[in-house]
This record gives structure tokens, sequence and C-alpha cells, in this order.
């Protein structure tokens, strides 16, 4: 867990040894403290060198640990007796310090770093905030805002910017292990003086008062209704106005009120979820660890709209070559100044040259022929995409893959058209593409275990989180979506306004209620969508389709030129593009249609909008589950979070559910469901029901009982 050895005559090399990061377990902080004592005590050594096995320092405390009864020594001690040694202690950082890792190396009396390395302390990101002297050292070296930035974010930076920022004292091209020994050796007679962290002041500008005041409201404003971030705040005025020791014990008191919150518990179930997608399994048995990707090496996207240029920029990011093709010279001509330009962008934030040369451009489909893996994002018309595949099945290798960007249209139809229906898998992105995470990589009935692993790795290389799911209209994501958007329409029905809807989403913790993100992604994108289903009567207004309730708010709209933000107006008044302003034309407008159907508005509560547009969504997740269209519930979740805004200290619709508890889930759907007779996606999942009637299990217990569910069917 922590070996020692002496190196180069009279230097201790302790090496952490917990693969696959260094995390520090017990049995971690346990070998930290016997060879740091071992190495002070050895009158041979001089000086100490800190360093991780394989390449990697260390990924911070064990997240496996947290919500479990923590034993072995605490941190801050051990890095407090690190910090004040007698003999220098260097840390040699490679791979990553992170979190509790980077703590440690704080507590050193220097850090050298290697160039590739990356150092943060990405505790806000888990709930939490660093708590072992993170808040007041970091700070006393980097200066207060940087340290601001650094721990509210959790961002992780490379070590060329920590040397800027003071945090590390030498980077290296070469082994930062061997560097480390040796200058460890050359420091050996030198005076600690100045190298204690701790003992520094802490370096406050004259505008501490106004720098913090800003800091508090920008967490307030991007980080709704998470409470780490203003904890993380409060640590670091506690670093700029006490002594370290009082310091110290704020820290410790702030990360008391969050270790145990609802909100660590969230984001820490979210951190392994996002892990947990990676090992994929199908309905027919098929895994993630019995399908072997296929090295993909060449690429295509057809059709560069703004999907496909997101996705040819994703591609070239990830060091593939794209043949980008576009049936027209015009748009041609200008998706490659677009394209061009978000990688010049991009390049400029990530540092070193836009891969430029990656890419090719044609309006020709034959310039495709000899690619591993083609992505069309043509225009979302089922005709179209179909002639598409036609196409591309005749002119690509018959090795070659033939991939998807719809959001919603049927994979087997798609399929069917190829010779080679096994190689047909959708690659549903998100917009942007080349910003966005979530992948939804979508497997059709005849869709191979290899064409699955294949897009599951290229997502991965192209530093998206992909979820494998099955084949439905909308998939997972958007299927949800359509109940929680009917809910918001029946809503304004009843008497509720857009910005009372949204009013509680966002309070909730969405960044964007769902009459905003309407409006963003244009009220004419959805009307071609419930065009597709046969939902859409131009000029008709009967709330009744397909022998349920339907609201043709959506549709009234849309036919009064009203598509959002594009067009200033929507459900909401846009004067200037984004500031979304309640319209009184849409009041009255509303008012007129109540009265057309004879509808009384009510006063409508935020925790009804809340229980009615959550409770549905959820609801169709369980559907999902049942159907076996996503294996888990950490699936739906990671969809959710990175696809569709949910707030991430909230975990994710299903895991909320679980918190919430099953049973008051399935008791307020019965209740609106004997309002509301007509919605049938009121009516509880039988998933929810047998999950309830066996005792609401956590949610790590959910797969077993649907896999027995599922084998009797
Ligand atoms: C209390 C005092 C204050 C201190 C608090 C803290 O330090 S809080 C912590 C602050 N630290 C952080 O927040 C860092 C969190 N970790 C990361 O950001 C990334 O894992 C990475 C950048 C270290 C490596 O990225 P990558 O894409 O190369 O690899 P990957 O991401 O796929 O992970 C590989 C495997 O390692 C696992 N695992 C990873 N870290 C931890 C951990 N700390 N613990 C346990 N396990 C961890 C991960 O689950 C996965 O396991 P699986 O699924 O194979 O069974």
């Amino acid at each position: 867990m922590a070996q020692y050895s002496r190196v180069s005559g009279n230097v201790g090399l302790i090496t952490l040894q917990n693969p696959p990061v260094n995390a520090l377990s017990a049995a971690v902080r346990q070998g930290i403290v016997d060879t740091v004592k071992r190495a002070l005590g050895d009158p041979e050594v001089k000086s100490v060198v800190i360093c991780g096995q394989n390449g990697v320092f260390c990924g911070g405390a064990d997240i496996r640990e947290f919500g479990t009864h923590m034993t072995g020594p605490p941190l801050v001690p051990m890095i407090h007796a690190i910090e004040m040694a007698d003999k220098p202690v260097v840390a040699a950082i490679e791979g990553v310090a992170l979190g509790g890792g980077l703590e440690l190396a704080l507590g050193c009396h220097y850090r050298i770093a290697h160039t590739k390395a990356k150092v943060g302390l990405p505790e806000v990101t888990l709930g939490l905030l660093p708590a072992a002297g993170g808040t007041q050292r970091l700070p006393r070296l980097t200066g207060l805002p940087a340290a601001i930035a650094l721990i509210t974010t959790g961002r992780q930076i490379t070590t060329a910017e920590a040397l800027k920022l003071s945090i590390v004292d030498q980077v290296t091209d070469y082994s930062a292990v061997d560097t480390a020994v040796k200058f460890a050796k050359s420091v050996a007679e030198r005076s600690l003086d100045g190298r204690r962290v701790s003992e520094r002041p802490c370096p406050c500008p004259p505008d501490v008062d106004a720098l913090f005041e800003a800091a508090m409201q920008k967490v307030r404003q991007s980080a709704r209704g998470a409470i780490a971030p203003v904890a993380c705040v409060q640590a670091l005025q506690a670093a700029a106005t006490m002594p370290y020791a009082l310091g110290m014990q704020r820290e410790k008191e702030l990360m008391a009120t969050l270790f145990t919150s609802g909100q660590a518990r969230a984001l820490q179930y979210s951190f392994f979820a996002q892990r947990a997608v990676g090992r994929w399994s199908l309905p027919s048995g098929a895994r993630w660890d019995g399908s072997k990707p296929r090295p993909i090496r060449k690429t295509a996207v057809i059709g560069l709209g703004t999907m496909g240029r997101g996705i040819t920029v994703s591609l070239a990011q990830a060091g593939l070559s794209v043949i980008a093709v576009e049936a027209q010279e015009k748009p041609l001509k200008e998706a490659q100044q677009a394209i061009s330009g978000m990688l010049q962008r991009g390049a400029k934030r990530r540092g070193g040259a836009p891969p430029l040369d990656l890419i090719t451009y044609s309006a020709n489909l034959q310039a495709v022929a000899d690619v591993d893996l083609v992505i069309e994002a043509v225009f979302e018309d089922v005709a179209l995409k179909k002639q598409l595949f036609q196409h591309l099945s005749a002119i690509c290798k018959p090795e070659a893959f033939l991939c998807t960007n719809t959001s919603a249209l049927d994979i087997d139809l798609l399929a069917s058209q190829s010779r080679h229906p096994e190689l047909v898998v959708g690659m549903h992105f998100f917009a942007p593409a080349h910003v966005m995470k979530l992948l939804e990589v979508v497997h059709g009935s005849r869709s191979s275990p290899e064409a699955v692993a294949t897009a599951m790795n290229l997502g991965k290389q192209m530093g998206k989180v992909g979820v494998a799911v099955g084949n439905c209209h909308g998939f997972v994501g958007n299927r949800m979506l359509k109940p929680y958007l009917e809910q918001g329409l029946f809503l304004l029905e009843e008497g509720a306004t857009p910005e009372m809807v949204d009013g509680a989403l966002e309070e909730f913790g969405f960044a964007m209620g769902l009459f905003r993100m309407s409006d963003l992604s244009g009220i004419d994108v959805g009307w071609r969508v419930r065009k597709g289903e046969g939902l859409v009567q131009p000029g008709a207004s009967v709330r009744v389709r397909q022998g349920r309730r339907y609201s043709p708010l959506g549709d009234l709209l849309y036919e009064q030129g009203r598509f959002g933000q594009k067009t200033g107006r929507g459900w909401y008044r846009y004067d200037n593009r984004h500031e979304a302003k309640p319209d009184p034309w849409l009041n009255n407008f509303l008012e007129d249609y109540r009265a057309r159907h004879g509808l009384a508005a009510r006063r409508i509560e935020c925790q009804e909008v809340l229980e009615r547009c959550l409770y549905t969504l959820i609801n169709e997740g369980f559907r999902i589950l049942e159907e076996g269209i996503a294996a888990g519930p950490e699936d739906i979740d990671v969809i959710y979070v990175l696809g569709y805004g949910w707030p991430k200290h909230r975990g994710g619709p299903m895991y909320y559910a679980s918190m919430v508890g099953l049973i008051k889930v399935l008791e307020r759907l019965e209740h609106y469901l004997r309002a509301h007779p007509d919605v049938p996606s009121l009516q509880p999942c039988s998933l929810l029901r047998r999950l309830v009637a066996s005792g609401s299990p956590p949610i790590h217990k959910w797969r077993k009982i649907i896999k027995k569910t599922q084998s009797h069917l």
C-alpha cells in the first residue's frame, strides 16, 4: 500500500501502491504514516521523495470508502506530520495529483511534476471540499483568486499552469521520480524555512471582500442549489481572515456539513454511475468485456449542419481523420469555415495546433469508399436517411460501420437498407456535439456486439460518456422528455404560466426550465417531431389525439410563427436573443384558449409542477428499464445528468426517485391519474409497483429485480 526503499544513497523513496489511481484508502494512509516515520527515523536518509506506482501519483481520497465506516489514520495529521518533518520531503507528481493526492503534495516541502501530469482539487464535484488542508494551503501558494477558481470548479490543470501558480516548483519531461530524487539530494542540507506552506501568510488583495462577494454570487448563480461550492468559498474566506489553525478548524466544520449530505451522496453515485455505463450489457447477453471493438482510423461525417459540424470537430480533436461530406458546394464551403473556426477556438483553449489537416471536405459521397466508419447527420427525415443508407452500403467497403446520429428514428429500419445491418448502430450525439459529453449508442436488433463495442470505444476516444441503449422511439433521453414536456403544456392549460413552470424547475436545480429550453431548441423543431408522429392537425385545436389528452398549444404557437429565440417570440419574448421575458401576448393567448375550451384556470403550486413533470419522466424511465431499453437506472441517470441538464447534485431522475421514496412517487402518480384519467403517462409502470411491493430496495439492487422479471418474460 506504500512501499519504502532507500535510493541514491540517502534518499528515502515512498511509493504509493493502490491501483489504478493510488487512491488514499485506509491501508495506503497507514502505509504512508509507517513509511514516513521510517524515513524520518533513518539516520542514513537525508531527504524523502513520495511518488505513486504505475506513473500515477494519487487520484485522491478513496471515494469507495465514503459512506462506509472510515478506518485508518486521517489525512490531516498525516499531512501535517510530513510538513513538520525536519528532512525535506519532495512530491514526485506523474499522471494525476487530485483531491487528497494534491493536498498530500501540498504538505510536502517541494513538488516536482511531469509536464504531462494534471493536478486539481475536484472535491466540489463530489459534493465535498478539499478537507485535508487544501482550502488553507492552496491560496497561500496561488493567491485567493486562483484558489477560488480552482476549488469552486474542481477543474484539473496542466502542470505548466500549476508552475505558473506556484503549485509545483519544477516540471520535467523526464521521469518526475528520478528528477525528484536528484532534487531531494540537492536540497538535503537546505533549511526548510519558507517551505512549509501552512506557515506562509495567505496573500489578500485589497478588495478581498468584493472578491468573496463576487465568488459567492457566482457559485450561487452557476451551481443552483448546490451546497458544496458555497462551503468552498466559506473555507477560503477562513484562509483569508483567520490564522492557519483556525482556518483548518473552519475547513473541518464545513466539511462535516457536506460529508453526509444527500448532495454528496448523489454526486458520488453519479461519479460511479458514469463509470458503470462503460460496463454495458445488452438484452441479447452481449457485454462490454466479451465484445472486442474494431480500431477506427478513417471516419466520415455525412451532412454538415450544426450536428455534423460538431461531430466532425470532435472526431478531429480525437486525432481521427475525417472526410466531411455535404452534397452542395455552398453549404460545404460554409461548413468548412465554421469547422475550421471551431477547431481554432478549441486549440486556443486546449493548447496545441488545430487539427485542420485531419479533415477532407467533399461534395461527393464516393469519397467515403475507404473509411472504417461513417456517421450520418443529415436532416431528420426518414426517407432521406433510408436512401443515404442504401447509397452508403453500396459505396463503402463491406466491413465499414454505418452509424446514424438520428435522435429518434428506427435504427432497424435504417439498418434494413444496408447489406450489412449488423454493422449499423446509432450514435446519438447532443448539441453542441463537440462540447456535450453524452453519447447514446443505440443498438438495433441486428447490431453486432462488435458494432456496439466499436461505437462505445469511439465515443470514449472522442471524450464522450457513451451509454448503450435499445432501439425505440426517442431511445432513452428524448423518450423520457416527452411526458415531461406534455405535463408542462397541460399545466399551462390548467392555469400555470411558462415562467411559473420554469421557475419551479429551475429552483429544483435545472439550468433551464422546459419552456425556456423549448424556446432555445425551437418550437418548430418540436412541431416537426410531432408532425412526424402524426399528431399535428394544422388549424385544429382539438385536445385529443390517438385517444389520449393532447395539448395543441405548441402547434398553435408554431402556426403563429412563434418559434422561440430564433424568431424573438415563443413562450417568452426576446428583446435581446437570450433574455427570456414573460410576454403579455402569451397570457392573453392562454386566457382565450382556456375560455375557448371551457378550462377554468386554477392556482397551481410549485410542488404539483415538480411532481407532474418529474414523476411522469421517472415513470417513463421505469418503463424503459422494464423493456430493457436501458440496462440499469445508472444508464438513465447518466443520460439525464449529462444530456438534459438534470441537476448533478440530485444524482439523476432514478436516483432522485429512490431518494424521494418509490412509494411516494407511486402514490402521487396514482393521485394525478385519478385527476387526469386521459393521460396514460401518469399510469404507474408495473416495474415501479413491483419495486414498491418488494419494499423499495436501494437503487443498486434494482438491476437484479429487473433481470428476474425479464427472465420470466
Ligand atoms: C477527505 C479529505 C479531502 C479529500 C477528498 C478527496 O480526495 S475526494 C476524491 C478526489 N479525487 C477525485 O475526485 C478524482 C476522481 N477520479 C478521476 O477524476 C479519474 O478517475 C482520474 C482522472 C483519476 C482517472 O481517470 P481515468 O479516465 O483514467 O479512469 P477512471 O475515471 O475510469 O477511473 C479508473 C478507476 O479508478 C476509480 N477511481 C478513480 N478515482 C478514484 C478515487 N479517488 N477513489 C476511488 N476510486 C477511484 C474509478 O472508479 C475507476 O474504477 P473502475 O470503474 O475501473 O472500477
